[in-house]
C-alpha cells in the first residue's frame, strides 16, 4: 500500500445508496477513486452468502481498476476471498491477532486518540483512520466531530506515517482536512449522493 493509495477512499454499503450500489461502485472506480471499503452494515445488510457474492462482486470490479479492495471489520471474509486487507475498529480483535493472519495485507485501523494511534503503529497497522473531523450522517454511533485537531497532531507525531481523514468530509472541506496533514480522505455520501462523480472525486483531491 502506498500513501497516494489513501488519496480519495470511498466506503459503502448497500444501505448507502439509493442507486444500485454495484453501479454506484463502477462509476466511482472510473471516476478516480484510489481505494475501495466495503462496510455493509445496518438493519438491512447483506448477511451470508449474499453479503459473500456481493463482496466477491465488488473485488472483482475493484480488481478491473486495480483498485485496493478493504472489507470492513470481516477478518474472517477478507481471508476468505482473499482481499487486499481489512479495516477495524478499536473494538475488534487485538491488532496482533489481525495482523498475524493478515501477512502482507492491509490493516487498517480507526483512532481516536495519542494512545490508540501509538498502538495501532506499534501494533503494525498499514493505515489509520481519524475521524470523524466533521459531523457525520453515515455513521449512527459516531463520536462527536472532532476537527482537525487530533489529525494534525497524529501527522506532527508521526511525519511518515499513512494517515487518512473520515468524516462528513465533502468537496467543500477536503482540502483542510489534507492541509491538516492527511494523506487522503474517507468518503461515503459525498460519492454516493453526487450527480456527477467524476467532478466530486476530482475536487477531493
Ligand atoms: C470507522 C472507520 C474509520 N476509518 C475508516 C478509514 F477511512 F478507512 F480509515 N474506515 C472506517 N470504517
Amino acid at each position: 500500500m502506498k500513501r497516494s493509495d489513501l488519496a480519495v477512499y470511498f466506503i459503502m454499503g448497500t444501505e448507502n445508496c439509493k442507486e444500485n450500489p454495484l453501479s454506484v461502485l463502477e462509476d466511482a472506480l472510473k471516476s478516480g477513486i484510489t481505494m475501495f471499503q466495503l462496510r455493509e452494515k445496518g438493519a438491512k445488510a447483506l448477511k451470508g452468502e449474499a453479503y459473500e457474492t456481493f463482496a466477491l462482486t465488488c473485488q472483482s470490479l475493484c480488481k478491473e481498476y486495480a483498485i485496493p479492495f478493504i472489507i470492513n471489520d470481516d477478518v474472517e471474509l477478507a481471508i476468505k476471498i482473499n482481499a487486499d486487507g481489512v479495516h477495524v475498529g478499536q473494538e475488534d480483535k487485538p491488532l496482533a491477532q489481525i495482523r498475524e493472519q493478515l501477512k502482507g495485507k492491509i490493516v487498517g485501523v480507526s483512532v481516536h486518540n495519542e494512545e490508540e494511534m501509538k498502538l495501532a503503529v506499534a501494533g503494525g497497522a498499514d493505515y489509520v483512520g481519524i475521524g470523524p473531523i466533521y459531523e457525520t450522517q453515515s455513521k449512527a454511533d459516531a463520536k462527536p466531530a472532532a476537527g482537525v485537531s487530533f489529525l494534525s497532531k497524529a501527522r506532527t507525531d508521526y511525519p511518515d506515517f499513512p494517515i487518512v481523514g473520515i468524516g462528513g468530509i465533502t468537496t467543500n472541506n477536503a482540502l483542510e482536512v489534507l492541509r491538516a496533514g492527511a494523506d487522503g480522505v474517507a468518503v461515503i455520501s459525498a460519492i454516493c449522493q453526487s450527480s456527477n462523480r467524476g467532478q466530486t472525486i476530482n475536487q477531493l483531491k
